[in-house]
């Protein structure tokens, strides 16, 4: 043989070894099987035909088609779409050491926190600022439900109602607002910040979401240079303001510290206790305070808008939760302690959350190792994502998934109920919290406050059709037109607010001028104690 067909014949026999080297090193059953999924153009996958706008319901159409769990892919980033609640349990629950880590969010600077940046916890890779940051949010917020942080949901309800009687048709900002004094409140004891704090979390909210900046879809753009780039120019310019916000909180609440005038908050406490704290210093709280807060408000404010869309369109379920808390309450306004003795109240608000999910894609897990499920090989660097729409129209789960059913959580004989009705339903556990070692911090806050949010609106209101006054007829709302971002609201609609007697209607305003009374009764007296202590 000729000298070049030994080295040809050598390099092909290398190549052979090295490939069954390669291949022995895999279990066979890679090659075997692969998820299902639709067909993928290369580089491009599916980003074609995935619309920015409910792609949610895609997910869920291909759900349907390829199974409960398939793969996709975009631009070069794989996906994994579980639809059955047993799968998201196996992985992100059962293997969550490997199934916890977060996908880069294109349009944010160092979403992941992998260069030390430490500002989202929620969006933050598995690493060691997630860690402690995670462990101080869970300590806090059980910290201020065990001291009762419900009076500051008392307190903001009685004044929302009151806004809700003054000025109705300004509802859906008041509902956002009333969330955002709740949060503000909790973490700097301001609720005269609230507004702005909406606005911040909603510029966040954008510029993390799918549907938000194309740079999210279309990730090569986001590394064009700075001069061609609007995208990083303004996301450079909304990043900076939020610091600068969260940092002029923290140095504010510093300063009243220092004059003794800081009434109680979580920054006060992490001021008060910041040697001994995990977080590193000023730079880090502000970020885990600031994100307390603004994790808060459209979370909350999404099942609450979707409430009222329930009790609109179910005036029977209504008039149930009325007679239930007037008989309980006995005319009272509502309160967290009652809740044990409001089943339904608990039922119409679970159901509100399955029948409008407000996260309905779920939040993606990214995988941090290679591993193998059913046979089928997940690379390392794969967003998981748990669609939560498909877990709560899973009809043998919910039987007649699309309709608004409070009694599958009341009555014997449906799948999802439960006893003593005492504690049960509750929307602790629920999958749109999510999955694992990354579920949702603020399940408890929720619970509390859509209690006594959406019970006092049904203590205090019929919730009502608008009619227009030219043509008397009922105003309609699409009940499925909302925003498309990670957490969704519906698109701005028009509804009543009837007081349920003029005597309630007085009740409303008494309790919020006594409210209000009181709370600056108590910011004078702490005022006055701590002049009297400075002055002995
Ligand atoms: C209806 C209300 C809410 C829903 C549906 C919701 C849903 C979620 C979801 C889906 C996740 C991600 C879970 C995962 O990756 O598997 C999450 C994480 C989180 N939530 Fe909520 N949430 C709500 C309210 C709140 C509230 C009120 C707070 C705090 C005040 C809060 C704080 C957090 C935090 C800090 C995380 C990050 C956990 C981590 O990454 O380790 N959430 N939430």
């Amino acid at each position: 043989m000729h000298l070049f067909t030994y080295i040809a014949l050598a390099i092909v026999f290398a190549a052979f070894s090295l490939f069954t080297y390669f291949r022995s090193r895999r279990p066979s059953k890679v090659q075997d099987s692969e998820f299902p999924g639709p067909t993928l153009i290369p580089w491009i996958g599916r980003i074609h035909d995935l619309p920015i706008d409910y792609m949610w319901l895609k997910f869920k159409e291909w759900g349907d088609t390829y199974g409960p769990i398939y793969k996709t892919e975009m631009l070069g980033a794989k996906f994994i779409i579980i639809s059955d609640e047993k799968i998201a349990e196996e992985l992100l629950v059962k293997r969550a050491k490997n199934y916890s880590d977060r996908p880069q969010i294109r349009s944010l600077f160092d979403s992941k926190s992998t260069h030390g940046s430490m500002e989202y916890l929620p969006l933050m890779g598995k690493n060691q600022y997630w860690s402690r940051q995670r462990r101080w949010t869970h300590a806090k917020l059980t910290e201020n439900s065990n001291a009762g942080y419900h009076g500051v949901m008392s307190h903001e309800i009685r004044r929302w109602l009151y806004r809700l009687v003054e000025n109705p048709d300004d509802f859906q900002f008041s509902l956002e607002d009333m969330a955002s004094k709740v949060m503000c409140q909790l973490t700097w004891d301001d609720t005269s910040i609230s507004e702005y704090c909406t606005k911040s979390a909603w510029g966040l909210l954008t510029q993390m979401s799918p549907a938000g900046p194309i740079t999210n879809i279309l990730t090569p753009l986001w590394h064009l240079p700075l001069p061609l780039n609007p995208w990083r120019r303004a996301e450079r310019k909304r990043h900076d303001e939020q610091q600068a916000w969260w940092m002029e909180r923290l140095v504010t609440v510093r300063a009243q510290m220092e004059k003794g005038m800081a009434r109680r908050s979580i920054c006060r406490e992490f001021l008060e206790t910041q040697g001994s704290s995990n977080i590193s210093g000023d730079y880090e709280a502000s970020c885990v305070i600031g994100m307390l807060a603004l994790v808060g408000i459209f979370t909350v404010a999404g099942p609450l808008n979707y409430f009222l869309l329930a009790m609109v369109y179910h005036p029977d379920w209504m008039a149930k939760v009325q007679e239930e808390i007037d008989t309980v309450c006995e005319g009272k306004l509502p309160e967290l302690s009652d809740s044990p003795r409001l089943p339904i109240l608990r039922a119409c608000i679970k159901e509100t959350m399955r029948w409008k999910p407000n996260v309905p894609t779920g939040v993606a897990h990214e995988v941090e190792a290679d591993d193998f499920y059913r046979g089928c090989f997940i690379p390392k660097g794969t967003r998981i994502l748990p669609l939560d729409i498909a877990f709560l129209r899973n009809p043998v789960k919910y039987p007649d998934p699309e309709s608004y059913r409070p009694e599958r959580w009341l009555e014997s004989g449906w799948p999802t109920f439960q006893e003593p009705l005492t504690q049960f339903p509750t929307i602790k556990g629920l999958t749109s919290f999510g999955w694992g070692q990354r579920a949702c911090l603020g399940q408890t806050l929720t619970q509390d406050e859509l209690i006594i949010a959406c019970g006092g609106l049904c203590w205090a209101f019929n919730l009502k059709q608008k009619v227009d006054p030219v043509t008397g007829e009922k105003i309609e709302i699409d009940l499925n037109k909302s925003n498309s971002l990670l957490i969704v609201k519906p698109d701005p609609f028009q509804m009543a607010f009837e007081p349920r007697s003029g005597e309630r209607r007085e009740e409303v305003v008494r309790l919020w001028e006594e409210a209000e009374k009181r709370d600056v009764e108590e910011r004078e007296a702490f005022r006055r104690d701590v002049l009297a202590r400075t002055k002995a």
